[in-house]
């Protein structure tokens, strides 16, 4: 599996955020992402997923060098990202079955072990809207790394983590980064110094 950016260039209005990004990243790497507050990290995590579109240049996704369709993408790009809702009506137990009837867990018994890991599993049946905010980041974690889908965007990862969260995530993203190809867009070197040596700064490529 390969995700590759081609000249990728953004502005809104006339504020350039990036001109010209070319990645490719291959399965098992893992690229930081950084930037200061407003460079436009966040903006790349959703023209990456195809929320919205680039000025110029394109993505592409290739499995077995055959390019999958833009329609697909969703199926093999999980995202972690403040502005990623849960359904606060359902339970944590409810959340994990309607999640699974478009995405299957990649196997059950990690998923049941990384309940426990994360301290979510005592809380199934309580509803997410009940859930603290790290609770509910444990719970967006587990959508992430746990269900099918190799291309993994995480957007500050560690927000609202404790020290047992954060470690937690570190252990749970060592678990997935061998068959994934992640991106983590943060500031802070611990959510991604332990996984990668590559980081591409958005702001040097803004001009
Ligand atoms: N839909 C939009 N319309 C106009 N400007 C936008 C839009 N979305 C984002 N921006 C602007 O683009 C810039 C980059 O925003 P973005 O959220 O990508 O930055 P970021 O690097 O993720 O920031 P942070 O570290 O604070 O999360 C900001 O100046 C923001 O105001």
């Amino acid at each position: 599996m390969k995700l590759e950016l081609r000249s990728l260039s953004k502005k809104f209005n006339k504020n350039h955020l990036f001109k010209n990004l070319n990645l490719s990243i291959a399965e098992g790497e893992t690229v930081a992402i950084t930037g200061a507050n407003g460079s436009g990290k966040s903006t790349l995590l959703k023209i990456i997923s195809g929320l919205i579109a680039p000025q110029k240049g394109e993505i592409i996704i290739s499995i077995n060098q055959h390019t999958i369709n833009k329609e697909d993408y969703h199926k093999h790009i999980n995202i972690c990202a403040p502005y990623v809702d849960l359904i606060e009506d359902f339970t944590l137990e409810e959340h994990l079955n309607f999640h699974s009837q478009y995405k299957k867990p990649i196997d059950i018994n990690f998923l049941l072990e990384e309940l426990k890991n994360c301290g979510l599993e005592p809380h199934r049946h309580k509803l997410v809207r009940e859930f603290s905010s790290g609770m509910k980041q444990r719970l967006k974690l587990i959508l992430t790394c746990c269900f099918n889908g190799e291309i993994l965007l995480l957007d500050e990862p560690g927000s609202h983590l404790d020290e047992s969260g954060k470690n937690w995530y570190k252990r749970i993203i060592n678990k997935r980064v061998n068959n994934s190809i992640t991106l983590i867009f943060s500031n802070d070197v611990n959510e991604y110094i332990s996984f990668t040596e590559k980081i591409v700064n958005i702001e040097a490529l803004k001009h």
